[in-house]
C-alpha cells in the first residue's frame, strides 16, 4: 500500500508507516506526478483535492483529510471516480472552543464586562458548536443554539433562528463552508447582515473566512461603523485582505483548531478510519504518543474569580500573543503560512495539572473555582 501524507500531520511517520510504504510532503509542493501508483492520500486543510491534482492518480483509493473542514476536497469528483474519502469531524473540537473562551475572557478583561452575564449565540451547533456549548454552560454564561440542518433532521436540543442569534451579545461562528443547498453559508453576514450588528456585540469568526463578507467588512469599518470582530479565518487564505487587520479586535492566522491534541487527533483520526476501510486492526492510540505537559498550573486564590479563570485560560492559552504575532509579522510580509507552518506547541486545558495554593480566607471561592474549571476541562489536583 502506497500512501502519501502531509508532513505537518503530528506523528503521522508512525502511525502511517505502520500501514505501508509512506511519504510525506510538505503542503504547496505536491505535484500530480506525485499521485501516480498511490493508494491513499492524507491531508491538511491546505491541499486542495481536485481533478487537476488527482489527474494522474492511477491507484487511489483513499482520501482522507485530518481536519475538520473538508471543502477543500472535490467530494463530487472523489465520488464520480470511487474513491472513497474520509474528514476527522470533532478532531480539534475542544482546541477551537478554547480558542473562543480564551477570545472571550480576553475581551471581557479590555472592555471591563462580565462575560457571566453575557449571552452568546452559537451559529453550527455541530463538533465545535457542542464543545463551546459544554464550556459556557461549565461557565454559567447563557447561550443559544442556532442550527437549521440540525433542527430539520429532528435534533432534540432547543434552536433559535438566525434573527434570533443576531441579538446576542455575541455570535459565535461554527459552519462549514457551504457555497450551494439551502442552508449555504457563504457570506452569511454580508453587508445587510454587519449593518445590523451594534458597537456593543462582538462577532467571532472560527471557522471559515467566506462565512463573512470580508469586503463588505472592510467597507463597513472604512465607512465608520464600530464592529467588534474577531477573526481567525479570513477569506482567501493565505492571501488575506490585509487593510482589514488594524479594525479587528482579535486577529490570528487559522490557527483556533492548532493544539497539539486537535492536529495529533485529525492523525489518529485518519489511521483509525484507514484501518476500518481496508479491514486492518488499529494498533495504534493517540495516547501512546501525546507527551506529559512539563508545567503545572498554580491559581492565585487571592484573585476574584473571574480573575482566576481568565488566568488559568490565559496560562493554557493566550490569544492576545497569537494575535501580537499576527500583527507585528502580517506588517511586515505574507507571513500567514509561515506562522501556521511555525506555530508553537499549543496544549489543551485538560493538559495541565491546576492546584489551587491553600489560603483558607478564600476556601470556598476556591472550591467554587475548581468546580468551574474542572467542568470546562481542567484537571484539579487534590
Ligand atoms: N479555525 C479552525 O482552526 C477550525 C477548526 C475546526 C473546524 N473549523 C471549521 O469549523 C467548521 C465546523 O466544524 P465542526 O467540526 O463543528 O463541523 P460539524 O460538521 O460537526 O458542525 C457544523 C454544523 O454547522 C451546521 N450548519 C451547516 N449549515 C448551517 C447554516 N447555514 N446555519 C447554521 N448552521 C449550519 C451543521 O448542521 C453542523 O451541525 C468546519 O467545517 C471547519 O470549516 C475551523
Ligand atoms: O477544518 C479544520 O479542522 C481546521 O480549519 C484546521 O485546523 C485547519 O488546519 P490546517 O490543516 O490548515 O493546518
Amino acid at each position: 500500500m502506497n500512501i502519501l501524507y502531509d508532513i505537518a500531520m503530528p506523528y503521522a511517520d508512525a502511525f502511517f508507516s505502520s500501514l505501508g510504504e509512506a511519504k510525506a510532503f510538505e503542503s504547496g509542493s505536491l505535484t500530480c506526478e506525485a499521485l501516480v501508483d498511490i493508494d491513499a492520500l492524507f491531508v491538511r486543510s491546505t491541499t486542495k483535492v481536485d481533478e487537476t491534482l488527482l489527474q494522474k492518480a492511477n491507484k487511489l483509493q483513499f482520501v482522507a483529510t485530518a481536519t475538520a473542514g473538508f471543502n477543500h476536497l472535490d467530494i463530487d469528483y472523489l465520488e464520480q471516480n470511487n474513491v472513497k474519502w474520509y474528514a476527522a469531524g470533532g478532531c480539534n473540537a475542544t482546541a477551537v472552543a478554547e480558542y473562543v473562551t480564551s477570545a472571550i475572557f480576553q475581551l471581557a478583561f479590555e472592555d471591563e464586562f462580565n462575560p457571566f452575564i453575557k449571552k452568546v449565540a452559537i451559529i453550527g451547533a455541530g463538533n465545535v458548536g457542542t464543545a463551546l456549548a459544554g464550556i459556557l454552560k461549565g461557565l454559567q454564561i447563557n447561550c443559544v443554539l442556532c442550527d437549521p440542518p440540525l433542527q430539520k433532521i429532528g435534533d432534540q436540543r432547543s434552536f433559535v433562528n438566525f434573527e434570533t442569534a443576531m441579538q446576542a451579545d455575541i455570535i459565535c461562528l461554527h459552519t462549514p463552508l457551504a457555497t450551494k443547498g439551502d442552508f449555504s453559508t457563504l457570506h452569511m453576514f454580508g453587508s445587510d447582515e454587519l449593518s445590523k450588528l451594534s458597537e456593543h456585540q462582538y462577532l467571532i469568526n472560527a471557522c471559515r473566512g467566506e462565512v463573512i463578507d470580508n469586503d463588505a467588512l472592510l467597507s463597513c469599518f472604512e465607512m465608520g461603523k464600530k464592529l467588534n470582530v474577531v477573526l481567525d479565518v479570513w477569506e482567501n487564505e493565505p492571501f488575506i485582505k490585509h487593510e482589514l487587520i488594524p479594525h479587528v479586535r482579535i486577529a490570528t492566522a487559522h490557527v483556533a483548531g492548532h493544539t497539539l491534541e486537535g492536529k495529533a487527533r485529525g492523525t489518529s483520526m485518519v489511521y483509525d478510519a484507514f484501518c476500518r476501510h481496508f479491514n486492518k486492526k488499529n494498533v495504534l492510540k493517540l495516547e501512546q504518543f501525546l507527551p506529559d505537559f512539563e508545567k503545572n498550573l498554580c491559581v492565585d486564590p487571592s484573585f476574584s474569580p473571574l480573575n482566576q479563570l481568565f488566568q488559568m485560560v490565559k496560562f493554557m492559552y493566550d490569544i492576545k500573543k497569537d494575535d501580537g504575532i499576527f500583527r507585528s509579522r502580517m506588517a511586515k510580509s505574507e507571513a500567514f503560512a509561515d506562522i501556521r507552518t511555525h506555530y508553537p506547541v499549543r496544549r489543551e486545558f485538560s493538559a495541565v495539572q491546576t492546584e489551587f495554593a491553600a489560603d483558607t480566607a478564600h476556601k470556598k471561592n476556591n472550591k467554587n473555582v475548581a468546580q468551574i474549571a474542572a467542568s470546562i476541562g481542567f484537571k484539579i489536583a487534590n
